[in-house]
């Protein structure tokens, strides 16, 4: 079974140093999810695996360009055309017409739930539709590499839970699958995580791996000890302490949010000293 991915991957954006030494492993029928905030790296790294941009240095596996279906934060769908449009015209792009791309079309519109608008301009559909759309035109070929850049950015809780469906049914019938997101708790259902802080992987590996191995303790606390490393978490004041022994509140059983943060703020703490 070929993985993809990067290995030991370095990418200079402008004078910046966008990815430092970053592995990334993508196998076929797993879903990877990228999280890291503003500026991380995520999009530099999807595009750097996909091929849009050469790295410094370091190795990058990725099937032929045909073999990947890559959907932009902008989902890729042409405005002013219809979803019926849309899909004639990426199917056309791939070579794809006739019974084949009407089957294929067929059954990923009536998955996204887009049958009903296919004559509805893409510009006219909500923001969840069209990111659906975009899910559409990535996978229209079947692709082996599926690489997607915060699909649910923006999107409404329902459509994103539609669209982390779609994303695992996809990953389930074999495609490798790699996407950007922001929210920990989609996160936290892939099979695995790479957690990316200004270019450098501050954690990587299966979900529960990543909050078990995360350092230092979380509590739940009153009243914050040290405010910067203290965030809330709906009623709660939640804590980070690099020292478990003695360390104020209540234990909490933390997530791959917390740990997360935990990450960071180790890192922050080192490097301060
Ligand atoms: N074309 C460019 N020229 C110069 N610097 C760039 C360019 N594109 C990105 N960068 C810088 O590279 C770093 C990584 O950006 P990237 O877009 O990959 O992050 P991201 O995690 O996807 O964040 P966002 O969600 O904000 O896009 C940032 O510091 C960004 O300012």
């Amino acid at each position: 079974m070929t993985a993809w991915g990067v290995r030991d991957l370095t990418v200079r954006r402008g004078t910046r140093t966008a990815l430092d030494g970053v592995t990334l492993d993508v196998v076929p029928g797993e879903v990877v999810a990228v999280v890291g905030g503003d500026g991380a790296g995520k999009t530099t790294l999807l595009r750097t695996l996909v091929g849009a941009i050469t790295p410094v240095s370091g190795r990058v596996a990725a099937p032929a360009l045909r073999e990947i279906g890559f959907m932009p934060t902008t989902s890729g769908t042409w405005r002013e055309l219809s979803v019926q449009e849309n899909v004639a015209f990426v199917g056309g792009a791939y070579g794809l017409r006739g019974a084949l791309l009407a089957e294929r079309s067929e059954r990923l519109l009536a998955a996204t739930g887009l049958a009903g608008v296919r004559r509805r301009a893409a510009g006219d559909l909500s923001g969840g539709m069209r990111q659906k759309l975009g899910f559409v035109l990535a996978m229209l070929h079947e692709p082996a590499l599926l690489v997607l850049d915060e699909p649910s950015t923006g999107v409404d809780p329902v459509s994103r839970v539609d669209l982390w469906r779609l994303v695992s049914s996809a990953a389930v019938a074999g495609t490798a699958v790699v996407m950007a997101t922001t929210y920990l708790d989609e996160a936290e259902r892939a099979s695995g995580v790479l957690v990316l802080d200004r270019g450098r992987v501050l954690a990587s590996g299966p979900p529960d791996e990543v909050v078990a191995g995360a350092p230092g303790v979380v509590r739940s606390v009153p009243a914050a000890t040290v405010p910067a490393h203290a965030w809330r978490r709906g009623a709660q004041v939640r804590e980070w302490f690099a020292d478990p022994s003695g360390a104020p509140g209540e234990a909490v059983t933390p997530d791959l949010e917390d740990a997360v943060i935990a990450a960071a703020l180790a890192k922050e703490a080192l490097s301060a000293r």
